[in-house]
């Protein structure tokens, strides 16, 4: 392949739509919290979805990842893994962060959790993921013996992505990652972020922080009441404090 010929190619995959999810519902029992969501993420791309306690964040993203009872399309790079559990959903390219980072194991080390990751890449495809996961976090190289328990909220949420980050996925979901971390820890997630876009992953991030999400997503949807009751792109997250106004506005009728 000739230098332009990669250029394009790196292109045409930058634009590439890698998930697109249809009429996406999420449910407890009988109860429809979300219903009707429709919206597309391309390679490379972040797409945050903002809204209050109680608006349904959590539910979407469990509906898409497979760990809330619903239904919809959710198709990645065309195939739809909306009828798959959550296990089928992780091997062909979800990975999910839950919120408070769920998904880590507190008693055992770090090493081990990121060896949880792996476990679903071919063995000789894992040490070369091992690096990348700690280039990207180098923290977790530093305290690759210690428990998972005893590391700091940041340390965690930096654990929790490298954790998902184990099977090499084509989109990341995230669920609140700022919640309770300090604003430094920001700096390192937004780095990282921005890593993993260029890496061509489609990202979506559940958020309340709106100032955060502006950093690093490049578009938005508000939901209330399950629905999504507006959008945008990067022109409105340039003014994040009138977003947040906004929305809080719409979300409070
Ligand atoms: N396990 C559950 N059983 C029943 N209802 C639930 C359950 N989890 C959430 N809900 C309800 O679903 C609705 C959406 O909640 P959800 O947690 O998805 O919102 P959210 O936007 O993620 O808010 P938060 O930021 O507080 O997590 C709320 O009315 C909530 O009470």
């Amino acid at each position: 392949m000739t230098i332009v010929e990669k250029v394009s190619d790196f292109a045409r995959h930058q634009n590439a739509v890698v998930m697109s999810c249809r009429d996406i519902v999420a449910r407890y029992s009988r109860i429809t919290v979300v219903s009707g969501l429709n919206f597309s993420l391309r390679s490379g791309e972040m797409l945050a979805i903002l809204g209050p306690n109680g608006a349904g964040k959590s539910s979407m993203l469990g509906s898409i990842a497979g760990t809330v009872s619903g239904s919809g399309e959710v198709k990645v790079k065309n195939q739809d893994l909306g009828r798959m559990n959550a296990h089928l959903r992780a091997r062909n390219g979800i990975a999910f962060v839950p919120e408070r980072r769920g998904n880590i194991f507190s008693t055992m080390s770090v090493k081990e959790n990121i060896d949880v990751g792996l476990r679903l890449l071919p063995p000789e495809e894992r040490e070369a993921q091992r690096d990348f996961i700690n280039d990207l976090f180098p923290i977790l190289k530093k305290r690759e013996t210690a428990m998972a328990g005893v590391l700091s909220g940041g340390e965690q949420q930096m654990l929790a992505i490298g954790l998902a980050l184990g099977r090499r996925p084509d989109v990341l979901i995230l669920d609140e990652p700022s919640q309770g971390l300090a604003p430094a820890v920001f700096d390192i997630l937004e780095r990282a972020f921005a890593v993993l876009k260029n890496k061509g992953l489609a990202l979506l991030l559940a958020e309340q922080n709106v100032p955060f999400a502006a950093r690093i997503a490049d578009r938005y949807v508000i939901l209330s009441q399950g629905q999504i009751v507006l959008s945008g792109g990067k022109e409105d997250l340039a003014n994040p404090k009138e977003l947040a106004d906004a929305f809080l506005g719409k979300v409070n009728g």
